[in-house]
């Protein structure tokens, strides 16, 4: 459903993605994995249209969506929930996941896509008069994610989903992320600590200074001398 080719990405004029391969397939879940400042960040907001390619393609569907605008590729079903979270402080937790269904009409009733929200995190469903600004690092994770599902995505984008959090809360976020799968909905995630990454993703990519250097399954991303150089986790 998403395919990324040859996409090479610059910043300030210097070179920060070089050629990056990438597919996500219907159903899939898809860790990108690599240390801090490999690249992780700007290739999700390559794919959000945040930032635009010099060179190369992401296709969704088969339609080029490589430099439309973010507004353009979120309405055509990806959807992103950044490290930092970005709750909106102002308003209340059910404030903040109804948010996401003003901004993407689809054809599944608003009630249906919020239930789905709270379904993936139940826990949810206690802070709900709960102010943005009153959670804690872990709650504002999950506002984030439900909100991004309130959009009624087919892809989820997530930066990091368990940057910072307390070990607590990291199989919540995790069995979230497995019940998302199960809403049939594809999950692209990166993640710099393959201990993070849960044992249930389809692939996983390493990525090392802007290049994609290793594809294949978990399993064998941790025999691989040259994936154990380049992320942390594998002791
Ligand atoms: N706005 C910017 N201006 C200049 N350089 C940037 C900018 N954003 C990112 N970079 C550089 O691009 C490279 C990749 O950064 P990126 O945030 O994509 O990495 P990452 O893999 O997501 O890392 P982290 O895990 O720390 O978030 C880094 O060297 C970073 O310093």
């Amino acid at each position: 459903m998403l395919s990324v080719e040859g996409v090479s990405v610059d910043i300030a004029g210097a070179p920060i993605l070089h050629g990056v391969g990438l597919e996500v397939k219907e159903g899939e879940i898809v860790c990108l994995v690599g240390r801090n400042g490999a690249g992780k960040t700007t290739l999700l907001r390559t794919l959000m249209g945040q930032l635009k390619p010099r060179t190369g393609e992401i296709r969704w569907r088969g339609a080029l969506i490589s430099g439309r605008s973010p507004h353009h590729i979120a309405r055509r079903g990806i959807g992103f929930s950044p490290e930092e979270s970005e709750v909106f402080a102002s308003l209340t937790v059910a404030q903040n996941i109804a948010f996401g269904t003003w901004t993407r009409p689809t054809a599944r009733p608003a009630a249906e896509r919020i239930a789905l929200a709270y379904e993936v995190f139940p826990k949810l469903k206690t802070y709900m008069q709960r102010g943005g600004a009153e959670l804690s690092g872990g709650e504002r994770k999950m506002v984030s994610i439900a909100r991004a599902l309130a959009l009624d995505p087919d892809l989820l984008l997530l930066d990091e989903p368990f940057e910072g959090l307390s070990p607590a809360i990291i199989p919540t976020i995790a069995a979230g992320i497995t019940s998302i799968r199960a809403a049939g909905k594809a999950v692209l995630m990166a993640e710099s600590n393959v201990q993070h990454i849960p044992e249930y993703v389809s692939r996983i990519h390493v990525i090392e200074r802007g290049e994609i250097v290793f594809r294949g399954s978990l399993e064998a991303a941790r025999s691989d001398p040259g994936v154990r150089g380049v992320v942390s986790g594998l002791a």
